[in-house]
C-alpha cells in the first residue's frame, strides 16, 4: 500500500470503506476512459470537473459557487471587508451580480488551492475574472503569464479596479497596492516595468526598487518576464534574484495553450522552474505554488504539455468537447463563397459589404494573415467608404464632403505586430472607444483581448486551424451579446473552408455551411493537422514538479 498512490486509490475503491465516498457523490455520472475516471459533477451548473488520473482525492472538491451573494459570504467569512468590496467592485466595474458558469467552478477551487486547475471555457465567459478574484480575495501572491503585450495591458486593467478598491484595507489586503502599484507588468523588449498609477515607465532605479520590494502580482508576458529575471540577476537587486513574487502562491497561464506553443514554451518552462525553485528557496514548509490554465481551446496535446508540469490537475469543462470549446452560440456564424477570382474576389466582396451594409455592421474586425495583407486590405476599405459616402451624399456641397471623406479615412485602422507598441496602443484604444470603425487586423488581437462591442468579425483570410478561428470569431458575441462572424473564401480555398465548417458543425450551426463543401475530398490542409501546441515543454519545470 505504501507504492504507487494510483494502486492505493484503485485498492480503497474495492474496500468498504469506499462506499461512503460513493454514496456521497451519488449525484456524480462516472464512466472510465483509457486515461483514468472523469468525474461529472453538478450537473445543475453548467459544467463539468474531471482528471484524467484517478488518485484524485474527490471529497475534498469544493462544491462550486451558485452565486456571489450569499454563497460566497457563507464559504469565506473570514475575508471580510475584502469581499464586500470586491463584490461591489464587481457590480459597479463589472455589471457582474452573478458568476458565469466558468466563475462558478474555478472560484472555490482556486480559493482552496488544494489543485492545479486546467479550464476550458468559451470565448468572453469571464476566465479573467474567474482567476483574478480568488487572488484579490485570498490576498495571495501570484504571477500572471499571458501571450501578448495587449493581453498583458488589459489584464492588468481589469487588475486596476481591484487594486484601487482595497486600499485601504487590513495589512494583508494592503500588500496588494505595494509598492506603488501592484498591477505592474513588464514590457516586453524594453524589461521595463510599468505602473499603472502614473502611466509612465519606471527608470532603472525605480525598476530595482520594485524587484527589492518583492512585487505581489505580476502579470507579464514570458518572455519579458525572463528579460526582467534577466536583469534581476545582473543587478542583483533581490535577494532571491527573482522578480517573481515570493512566495508565489498562483501562477497562472492565460490562454495556456498558445504559452505552451514551441515559440513561447521555453521561456514559460523557464519561468516556472524559477518560480517553483524560489518556493522551495524560501521555506520548505510552503506549499508548491499551483499552476492553473485558463483557455478557451486546450487541445489534448496542450493539455499533456499541462500534465507533465503538474502531475494531476483538475480539469473544468464548460461546453467543451475534446479539448475544444463550441464557439460562443451568441456568434451567428457564415461563409461566404467568393468565385474563383482569388484575392479580387474578396476584395470585391468585402467592398460589397460595406458598401450595401450587406452582413456587415460595424465596429468590425477584419483578420488577415500578413502584415502586408492588412495595410492592403485597410486602405481598400477606405476607398469602399469613400465610395459608398459619395453615393450618399450626392446634394451635400463639395467642401463639407471632402472633410467628411478625410474623417471616413480615420475609421479605418491597421493593427499589427509591425506596428510601433505606441501606434498598436492608440489604435486598440481608438477601436475600443468606437472612434475606429473597422479594424483590419493579423492574428494579434486573435485572442484574449475583451472587445465589448464588436459587432462583425470577417475572416479575410481563412485561419491556420480550428483553434484560431474560435478565437478569432470569439472577440464578437461577448458577455451576453450577439455578434456575426463571415468567413470569406474562394474556390482554391474550399478545403481550408472546412476548418470553419467543422466548428460550425460543432456549435450546431451546420445549415448555413454549403453542402457541397461537406462532400469534398477529405484532404485538409497540413496546418490544420498540426493545430495547437506541440514540441517539448517543462524540462526544468516537469522536473522540479517531481521532485
Ligand atoms: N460574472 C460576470 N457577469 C457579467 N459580466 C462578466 C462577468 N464576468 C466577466 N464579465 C465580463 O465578460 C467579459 C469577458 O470576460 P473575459 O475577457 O474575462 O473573457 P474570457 O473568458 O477571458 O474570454 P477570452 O477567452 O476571449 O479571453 C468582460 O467584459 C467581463 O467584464
Amino acid at each position: 500500500m505504501d507504492g504507487n498512490p494510483a494502486q492505493v486509490h484503485r485498492m480503497e475503491l474495492h474496500s468498504e470503506k469506499n462506499t461512503d465516498w460513493l454514496e456521497h457523490f451519488n449525484n456524480m455520472q462516472r464512466f472510465r476512459n483509457e486515461r483514468g475516471i472523469q468525474i461529472d459533477r453538478k450537473p445543475g451548473i453548467r459544467g463539468t470537473h474531471s482528471s484524467f488520473v484517478d488518485t484524485i482525492p474527490w471529497d475534498l472538491i469544493p462544491d462550486p459557487i451558485q452565486n456571489f451573494v450569499p454563497d460566497l459570504y457563507e464559504r469565506y467569512a473570514k475575508f471580510g471587508d475584502a469581499l464586500d468590496r470586491i463584490l461591489s467592485t464587481l457590480t459597479r466595474q463589472f455589471g457582474a451580480s452573478a458568476p458565469t458558469a466558468v466563475q462558478c467552478q474555478a472560484i472555490p477551487l482556486l480559493l482552496d488551492g488544494l489543485f492545479d486547475v486546467l479550464a476550458c471555457a468559451p470565448t468572453g465567459s469571464g476566465k479573467t475574472l474567474a482567476y483574478l478574484l480568488p487572488l484579490f480575495l485570498s490576498g495571495r501572491s501570484g504571477l500572471v503569464l499571458v501571450p501578448t503585450r495587449e493581453l498583458a495591458e488589459q489584464v492588468a486593467r481589469v487588475a486596476t479596479h481591484f487594486v484601487g478598491r482595497l486600499g485601504g484595507l487590513n495589512h494583508q489586503v494592503r500588500r496588494f497596492c505595494y509598492p506603488s502599484d501592484v498591477t505592474v507588468w513588464w514590457q516586453e523588449s524594453t524589461s521595463k516595468l510599468r505602473t499603472t498609477k502614473n502611466g509612465r515607465e519606471a527608470d532603472s532605479m525605480e525598476y530595482s526598487a520594485i524587484l527589492t520590494a518583492e512585487p505581489l502580482l505580476v502579470i507579464a508576458t514570458p518572455l519579458t518576464a525572463v528579460h526582467a529575471y534577466e536583469h534581476a540577476l545582473k543587478h542583483e537587486t533581490t535577494k532571491s534574484h527573482s522578480p517573481f513574487p515570493a512566495p508565489c502562491a498562483m501562477v497562472i497561464l492565460d490562454e495556456a495553450d498558445r504559452l505552451l506553443e514551441p515559440s513561447m514554451a521555453p521561456a514559460v518552462d523557464r519561468i516556472l522552474s524559477l518560480v517553483l525553485e524560489a518556493s522551495k528557496e524560501q521555506d520548505t514548509t510552503v506549499k508548491r505554488p499551483r499552476i492553473h490554465f485558463f483557455s478557451a481551446t486546450l487541445p489534448p496535446n496542450a493539455d499533456e504539455l499541462a500534465r507533465s508540469v503538474c502531475a494531476s490537475p483538475l480539469r473544468i469543462n464548460i461546453e467543451a468537447k475534446g479539448g475544444m470549446t463550441r464557439a460562443v452560440g451568441s456568434v451567428h456564424q457564415s461563409l461566404r463563397f467568393c468565385g474563383a477570382g482569388g484575392n479580387q474576389g474578396k476584395l470585391i466582396a468585402l467592398r460589397q459589404m460595406i458598401v450595401e451594409g450587406y452582413e456587415m455592421e460595424p465596429p468590425a474586425l477584419i483578420f488577415v494573415a500578413t502584415q502586408k495583407a492588412c495595410e492592403a486590405v485597410a486602405k481598400e476599405l477606405r476607398f469602399a467608404l469613400m465610395q459608398r459616402l459619395l453615393k450618399t451624399t450626392e446634394h451635400v456641397p463639395k467642401t463639407l464632403r471632402e472633410k467628411q471623406i478625410q474623417l471616413l479615412a480615420t475609421r479605418v485602422g491597421a493593427m499589427h505586430a509591425a506596428l510601433d507598441r505606441e501606434t498598436r496602443r492608440h489604435m486598440l484604444a481608438h477601436f475600443l472607444v468606437g472612434q475606429v470603425f473597422f479594424l483590419v487586423c493579423t492574428d494579434l488581437v486573435a485572442r484574449g483581448v475583451d472587445f465589448k462591442c464588436v459587432n462583425t468579425v470577417i475572416n479575410y483570410d481563412i485561419p491556420p486551424d480550428g483553434v484560431t478561428y474560435v478565437h478569432r470569431i470569439g472577440r464578437t458575441g461577448r458577455n451576453g451579446r450577439t455578434g456575426r462572424a463571415v468567413t470569406l473564401f474562394c474556390a482554391n480555398e474550399a478545403t481550408q473552408a472546412r476548418i470553419c465548417a467543422n466548428v460550425m458543425r460543432l456549435s450546431g450551426q451546420d445549415e448555413r455551411v454549403p453542402e457541397w463543401l461537406f462532400r469534398l475530398p477529405k484532404k485538409m490542409s497540413q496546418n490544420t493537422a498540426k493545430s495547437g501546441p506541440s514540441g517539448k515543454l517543462p524540462n526544468q519545470a516537469r522536473k522540479r514538479a517531481r521532485k
